[in-house]
């Protein structure tokens, strides 16, 4: 069996890959990296190892690797004779791979799913229009009638890597991959530890709504704190209050929204933050804080959660408030988005940029609450 996959980064090496192995594929990943695509291709192998006392390895084999900038016809051919294709690279990233993914997909006569594991409500959906944008419109059906394109969710926490070994990949133990069963299209891909799920809305809602949520939070609220790690963070009394109380908040809207069990829930959540605390992660405030403006969007981890329990509720969630005020104070210098988001609030005031990045109602009681906490970190601190 034959795998494609976008972004041999941590996610693709340190998860989706190893599974794919450990499933039987031999997988072809497609990345612009050429220090990760040339070590990939003189090794043929890397190593994943489990962030805990025992340090368990598992050496992952039958991978190659291409680079889509210098060789593009070569991933035409490779997506022409998957079995499965997957992508980790980012949402920002997706719309680029598309052109590529289309023109794969037309050379095929045989079914295939392709499956984004992006931290993202949707992902798949959104790389099927884009697939569809580079599609002729005459071929728009047929390529539709073998293609799936399932959402999917994937929880496993791959920090940023440091080891002199490039190519291996230090990874929590828990991992889960919940994938829509109902958008497959021919034979469901035959990958072991794929969580099959009727619709994805709950699993990828309660997951970026609370472990992203939450990272999102120890992140941002660990920047002011001076914290470097998201473990350091977690130290701070005061900041693991807010971490709970905002997933305090998160949850009250999942399970008035979802109907999942309230105990459960609670369980879920303490169990994410033991995640966060382990102590053989490093995992950088930065990574865990990237993308900013992403983070602010709409749809994802902060704004999304705040507005649904605003509606759900009928009250104004504080914490997410907060954690949108934090995220609107994160200033690393090194991180495009946080340099854009600052470049705003110093032109053009905060409230501009809560308008232009969260696409908020400006009338909204959480517009004014986002812009009150704004205020009271810059006066007081988290
Ligand atoms: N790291 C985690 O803990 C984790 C967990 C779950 C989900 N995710 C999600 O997985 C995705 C990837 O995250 P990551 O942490 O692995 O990031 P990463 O930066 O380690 O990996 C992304 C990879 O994509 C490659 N890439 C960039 N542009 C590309 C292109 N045009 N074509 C092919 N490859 C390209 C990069 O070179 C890099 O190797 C994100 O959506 C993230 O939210 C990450
Ligand atoms: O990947 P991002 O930037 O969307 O979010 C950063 C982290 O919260 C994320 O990568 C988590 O580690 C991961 O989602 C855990 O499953």
């Amino acid at each position: 069996m034959k795998a494609v996959h976008f972004g041999a980064g941590n996610i693709g090496r340190g998860f989706i890959g190893s599974l794919l192995y450990q499933s039987g594929f031999e997988t072809c990943f497609v990345d612009v990296n050429s220090e990760v695509v040339d070590l990939i291709n003189e090794k043929g192998e890397y190593r994943v190892v489990l962030a805990e006392e025992s340090h368990e390895e598992l050496t992952v084999k039958q991978v190659r690797a291409i680079n889509s900038a210098n060789d593009p016809d070569a991933v035409i051919e490779a997506i022409a004779e998957a079995d499965i294709v997957t992508a980790a690279v980012g949402p920002t990233i997706l719309p680029h791979i598309a052109g590529l993914v289309a023109e794969g997909l037309r050379k095929r006569t045989k079914p295939v799913n392709v499956i984004a594991c992006e931290n993202m409500v949707g992902g798949s959906t959104l790389l099927k229009e884009k697939v569809l944008e580079k599609t002729p419109a005459n071929e728009q059906e047929e390529v539709l009638s073998r293609t799936g394109f399932p959402d999917a969710a994937v929880d496993r926490i791959v920090p940023n890597q440091s080891n002199e070994d490039k190519l291996m990949v230090v990874v929590e133990p828990f991992y889960e991959w919940a994938v829509e069963e109902t958008k497959i299209v021919g034979e469901k891909p035959a990958v072991d530890g794929i969580t099959w799920v009727p619709d994805l809305k709950p699993y990828i809602e309660r997951k970026l709504f609370t472990v992203n949520t939450g990272h999102a939070v120890a992140a941002y609220f660990g920047w002011q704190a001076g914290a470097k790690t998201i473990d350091e963070a977690l130290q701070n009394e005061s900041i693991k209050q807010s971490l709970e109380a905002t997933l305090k908040e998160t949850g009250r809207f999942l399970v008035e929204k979802y109907g999942f069990d309230a105990d459960e829930h609670n369980l879920y959540i303490g169990k994410i933050i033991g995640r966060f605390a382990n102590p053989h992660i490093t995992d950088d405030i930065t990574r865990v804080g990237r993308a900013p403006i992403r983070k602010l969007g709409g749809n994802d981890r902060l704004v999304s959660p705040a507005a649904q329990y605003e509606k759900l509720i009928g009250e104004t969630p504080v914490y997410l408030a907060k954690s949108i005020a934090a995220a609107l104070l994160y200033d690393y210098a090194q991180d495009p988005e946080a340099v854009e988001v600052q470049g705003e609030i110093s032109q053009n005031g905060v409230e501009a940029a809560i308008k232009k990045f969260t696409q908020l109602d400006e009338s909204s009681p959480l517009f004014a609450e986002i812009v009150s906490q704004y205020k009271a970190i810059q006066e007081s601190g988290i």
